[in-house]
Protein backbone atom coordinates (compact mmCIF):
# COMPACT_ATOMS: atom_id res chain seq x y z
CA UNK A 1 0.00 0.00 0.00
CA UNK A 2 2.97 2.62 0.75
CA UNK A 3 4.11 1.91 -2.97
CA UNK A 4 0.32 2.74 -4.14
CA UNK A 5 0.42 5.98 -2.18
CA UNK A 6 3.47 6.94 -3.29
CA UNK A 7 1.90 6.65 -7.17
CA UNK A 8 -0.76 9.29 -5.90
CA UNK A 9 1.70 11.56 -4.35
CA UNK A 10 3.32 11.80 -8.00
CA UNK A 11 0.56 11.93 -10.00
CA UNK A 12 -1.71 14.12 -7.80
CA UNK A 13 -0.80 18.10 -7.13
CA UNK A 14 0.37 18.77 -3.21
CA UNK A 15 -1.84 21.13 -1.55
CA UNK A 16 -1.23 22.35 1.59
CA UNK A 17 -4.06 22.14 4.65
CA UNK A 18 -4.74 25.05 6.42
CA UNK A 19 -8.46 24.84 8.62
CA UNK A 20 -11.14 26.36 8.24
CA UNK A 21 -10.22 28.97 10.91
CA UNK A 22 -7.35 29.71 7.83
CA UNK A 23 -4.65 28.41 10.42
CA UNK A 24 -1.67 26.47 8.84
CA UNK A 25 -1.58 23.13 10.00
CA UNK A 26 1.65 21.83 8.45
CA UNK A 27 -0.08 18.92 6.99
CA UNK A 28 0.45 18.37 3.39
CA UNK A 29 -2.24 16.99 1.40
CA UNK A 30 -3.23 15.17 -2.27
CA UNK A 31 -5.96 12.79 -2.64
CA UNK A 32 -7.14 10.52 -5.18
CA UNK A 33 -11.16 9.51 -6.28
CA UNK A 34 -13.66 11.55 -7.85
CA UNK A 35 -12.62 14.35 -5.50
CA UNK A 36 -9.95 15.64 -3.62
CA UNK A 37 -10.10 19.11 -1.24
CA UNK A 38 -8.46 22.41 -2.44
CA UNK A 39 -7.57 25.02 -0.56
CA UNK A 40 -7.30 28.59 -2.69
CA UNK A 41 -7.74 31.98 -1.23
CA UNK A 42 -9.22 31.20 1.92
CA UNK A 43 -11.81 29.17 0.15
CA UNK A 44 -11.58 25.37 0.85
CA UNK A 45 -13.60 22.23 -0.18
CA UNK A 46 -14.14 18.96 -2.31
CA UNK A 47 -13.23 19.58 -5.79
CA UNK A 48 -12.95 17.46 -9.25
CA UNK A 49 -9.61 19.25 -10.13
CA UNK A 50 -7.26 20.59 -8.78
CA UNK A 51 -7.08 24.97 -9.46
CA UNK A 52 -4.10 24.07 -11.64
CA UNK A 53 -6.83 21.79 -13.82
CA UNK A 54 -5.53 18.41 -12.80
CA UNK A 55 -7.74 15.84 -11.41
CA UNK A 56 -7.15 13.17 -8.98
CA UNK A 57 -5.79 9.84 -9.93
CA UNK A 58 -8.09 6.57 -8.86
CA UNK A 59 -8.50 5.41 -5.44
CA UNK A 60 -5.91 2.11 -5.56
CA UNK A 61 -7.13 -1.23 -5.40
CA UNK A 62 -5.34 -2.12 -1.94
CA UNK A 63 -7.08 0.79 -0.75
CA UNK A 64 -10.75 0.25 -1.89
CA UNK A 65 -10.29 -3.65 -0.78
CA UNK A 66 -9.62 -1.95 3.51
CA UNK A 67 -12.75 -0.05 2.65
CA UNK A 68 -14.79 -2.86 1.37
CA UNK A 69 -13.85 -5.19 4.37
CA UNK A 70 -14.26 -2.42 7.11
CA UNK A 71 -17.73 -0.76 5.90
CA UNK A 72 -19.06 -3.69 3.47
CA UNK A 73 -23.09 -1.95 3.69
CA UNK A 74 -21.69 1.37 2.62
CA UNK A 75 -21.23 2.99 -0.76
CA UNK A 76 -18.13 3.48 -2.74
CA UNK A 77 -15.81 5.73 -1.56
CA UNK A 78 -15.79 8.95 -3.60
CA UNK A 79 -12.32 10.42 -1.82
CA UNK A 80 -9.32 9.65 -0.38
CA UNK A 81 -7.44 12.69 0.93
CA UNK A 82 -3.58 11.61 1.47
CA UNK A 83 -2.50 13.72 4.46
CA UNK A 84 1.33 13.78 5.15
CA UNK A 85 2.28 14.85 8.98
CA UNK A 86 5.72 15.78 9.07
CA UNK A 87 7.06 14.72 12.89
CA UNK A 88 5.98 19.08 13.85
CA UNK A 89 2.79 18.39 12.26
CA UNK A 90 -0.76 18.82 13.99
CA UNK A 91 -4.14 18.66 13.14
CA UNK A 92 -6.29 20.29 15.46
CA UNK A 93 -10.18 18.98 16.59
CA UNK A 94 -13.06 19.25 14.32
CA UNK A 95 -15.45 17.16 13.05
CA UNK A 96 -16.31 16.31 9.39
CA UNK A 97 -19.31 17.38 7.74
CA UNK A 98 -18.40 18.64 4.27
CA UNK A 99 -20.17 15.41 2.92
CA UNK A 100 -23.62 15.41 1.30
CA UNK A 101 -24.61 11.85 3.29
CA UNK A 102 -23.38 12.15 7.27
CA UNK A 103 -25.25 8.20 7.40
CA UNK A 104 -22.25 7.12 4.99
CA UNK A 105 -18.73 5.88 7.42
CA UNK A 106 -15.58 8.01 7.45
CA UNK A 107 -12.53 5.35 7.00
CA UNK A 108 -8.89 6.02 7.79
CA UNK A 109 -5.70 4.28 7.06
CA UNK A 110 -2.31 5.29 9.38
CA UNK A 111 0.70 4.47 8.00
CA UNK A 112 4.49 5.02 8.74
CA UNK A 113 5.04 6.55 12.29
CA UNK A 114 2.78 6.68 15.18
CA UNK A 115 0.42 9.51 15.62
CA UNK A 116 -1.74 10.26 18.69
CA UNK A 117 -5.26 10.28 17.58
CA UNK A 118 -7.63 12.17 19.86
CA UNK A 119 -11.43 11.87 19.96
CA UNK A 120 -13.84 14.42 21.89
CA UNK A 121 -17.59 14.36 21.56
CA UNK A 122 -20.20 15.69 19.15
CA UNK A 123 -19.80 19.28 20.30
CA UNK A 124 -16.64 21.21 20.65
CA UNK A 125 -15.30 20.65 24.70
CA UNK A 126 -15.48 17.94 27.12
CA UNK A 127 -13.61 14.94 28.18
CA UNK A 128 -11.40 14.16 25.13
CA UNK A 129 -9.42 10.58 24.81
CA UNK A 130 -6.46 9.86 22.86
CA UNK A 131 -4.97 6.93 20.93
CA UNK A 132 -1.58 5.63 19.53
CA UNK A 133 -2.06 4.72 15.71
CA UNK A 134 0.71 2.55 14.48
CA UNK A 135 1.48 1.46 10.85
CA UNK A 136 -1.77 -0.15 9.20
CA UNK A 137 -4.52 0.94 12.27
CA UNK A 138 -7.55 1.41 10.74
CA UNK A 139 -10.07 4.09 12.22
CA UNK A 140 -13.47 3.60 11.46
CA UNK A 141 -16.04 6.59 12.31
CA UNK A 142 -19.76 5.84 11.55
CA UNK A 143 -23.34 5.75 13.14
CA UNK A 144 -22.92 8.24 16.47
CA UNK A 145 -19.11 8.67 16.33
CA UNK A 146 -19.51 9.64 12.52
CA UNK A 147 -19.96 13.36 14.22
CA UNK A 148 -17.34 13.26 17.01
CA UNK A 149 -14.74 15.82 17.01
CA UNK A 150 -10.83 14.15 16.97
CA UNK A 151 -7.60 15.01 15.35
CA UNK A 152 -4.20 13.94 15.76
CA UNK A 153 -1.80 16.28 18.32
CA UNK A 154 1.19 14.66 18.13
CA UNK A 155 3.46 12.44 15.47
CA UNK A 156 6.37 10.15 17.26
CA UNK A 157 9.12 10.10 14.69
CA UNK A 158 11.22 7.03 13.72
CA UNK A 159 9.08 4.84 15.03
CA UNK A 160 8.28 3.29 11.92
CA UNK A 161 10.70 2.21 8.66
CA UNK A 162 7.64 2.17 6.08
CA UNK A 163 8.31 5.83 4.60
CA UNK A 164 11.31 6.51 3.54
CA UNK A 165 11.32 9.60 5.73
CA UNK A 166 9.94 10.32 9.27
CA UNK A 167 6.38 11.22 9.65
CA UNK A 168 3.03 9.77 8.76
CA UNK A 169 0.76 9.30 6.00
CA UNK A 170 -3.12 9.00 6.66
CA UNK A 171 -5.57 8.07 4.33
CA UNK A 172 -8.96 9.06 4.70
CA UNK A 173 -11.68 7.84 2.69
CA UNK A 174 -15.21 9.12 2.11
CA UNK A 175 -18.34 9.64 0.32
CA UNK A 176 -19.02 12.86 -0.81
CA UNK A 177 -22.41 13.08 -2.63
O1 LIG B 1 -4.79 11.76 10.46
C1 LIG B 1 -5.76 11.29 11.02
O2 LIG B 1 -5.73 10.23 11.68
C2 LIG B 1 -7.08 12.04 10.98
C3 LIG B 1 -7.28 12.80 9.70
C4 LIG B 1 -8.56 13.58 9.71
O3 LIG B 1 -9.21 13.69 10.70
C5 LIG B 1 -9.04 14.23 8.47
O4 LIG B 1 -8.34 14.21 7.45
O5 LIG B 1 -10.16 14.77 8.51
FE1 LIG C 1 -11.19 14.46 10.26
Amino acid sequence: MAEDVRAIARAAPFVTHVTRFGRPMSVRMTAAGRFGWVVERGRYGYAERHHSGVGWPPIPDSVMAVWRAVVPDARDPECCLVNWYGPEARMGLHQDRDEADLAQPVVSISLGDDGRFRIGNLERGGRTEAVWLRSGDVVVLEGAARLRFHGVDRIAPGTSTLLDAPGRINLTLRVVT
